[in-house]
């Protein structure tokens, strides 16, 4: 596969194992810089775990990952949110219990060089730090009609409103591509459209996106190309029209019962 210029990510034959079970069987694609790349296909067909080797958190044993140009497939996660690759990720228990502004307080970078000791001496540059992120926030959560609840609990959210929060968290480091994990799962019709429109807004603002989803009515409206993934191989990737006419999507989605 060639690297083409408009290429923000490209994934090379990945492949991942877990015993004997093979989950991801010489995966490859690309994600376009400005673009809304789709992901879908079938429960188990690997998704989540080509999002892990994405994001860094799932090792793989072959292949390569390259990230505007670079080849990122060994570096951390944490190095690859500085380079602009982030990644949605469901709010937790423990972050359940806290605010919804103290969740993206904890979700803004850390500054080049800080220390621990430089936040306990609440010197100069860390209250300066602790203000931008704190206007940033605000910014974020008025932006996306959540700036009125900051300080309730963000376990106390609707389903649409955590996948706001969630995307906000991910946006506190200012990413150039976003990978994002289910944003329509268990949301109301109304706010998916929100979503949807957030996200576009997003991206005319420059942004990548990649979008795993099982809700075919965001796919169609927002992604395109969308790449069919099937048993750990990209089936087939087109526009939504194209793959919906392919007869092994149908025969992937519906297992060979249409
Ligand atoms: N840590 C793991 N250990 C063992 N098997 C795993 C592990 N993670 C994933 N798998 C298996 O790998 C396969 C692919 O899983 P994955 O979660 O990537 O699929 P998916 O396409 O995201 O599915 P879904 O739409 O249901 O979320 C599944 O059969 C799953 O059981």
């Amino acid at each position: 596969m060639s690297l083409q210029t408009d290429d923000l990510l490209t994934v090379q034959d990945v492949h991942v194992g877990f015993g004997e079970f093979t989950a991801l069987d010489g995966a490859h694609l690309r994600i376009a810089r400005g673009g809304i790349t789709g992901m879908v296909g079938p429960n188990g067909a690997g998704k989540s775990t080509l999002f892990n080797v994405l994001g860094g958190q799932q090792a793989h044993q072959g292949g390569r990952v390259l990230f505007d140009g670079q080849d990122i497939t060994h570096w951390s996660v944490h190095r690859r949110a500085q380079a602009g690759l982030t990644r949605t990720f469901q709010i937790s228990r423990e972050m359940g219990a806290l605010t919804v502004l103290e969740n993206l307080l904890l979700a803004a970078p850390r500054q080049p060089g800080e220390k621990l000791w430089h936040a306990l001496l609440n010197t100069a540059a860390a209250r300066q730090h602790e203000a931008q992120a704190m206007a940033q926030a605000q910014a974020l959560l008025e932006r996306v009609g959540l700036w009125r609840l900051a300080h309730e609990r963000a376990d106390s959210l609707s389903g649409g409103q955590k996948k706001l929060l969630e995307l906000c968290r991910a946006l506190m480091l200012k990413p150039r591509l976003v990978l994002l994990d289910e944003p329509a799962a268990g949301v109301n019709p109304v706010l998916v459209g929100e979503i949807a429109d957030f996200i576009r807004s997003l991206q005319a603002e420059g942004m990548s996106f990649a979008i795993v989803e099982h809700n075919m009515d965001m796919i169609a409206a927002l992604c395109d190309p969308v790449y069919v993934l099937a048993q750990g191989k990209v089936l087939t990737q087109g526009s939504f029209a194209q793959v919906s006419a392919h007869a092994q999507v149908v025969e992937a989605y519906l297992g060979g019962v249409a």
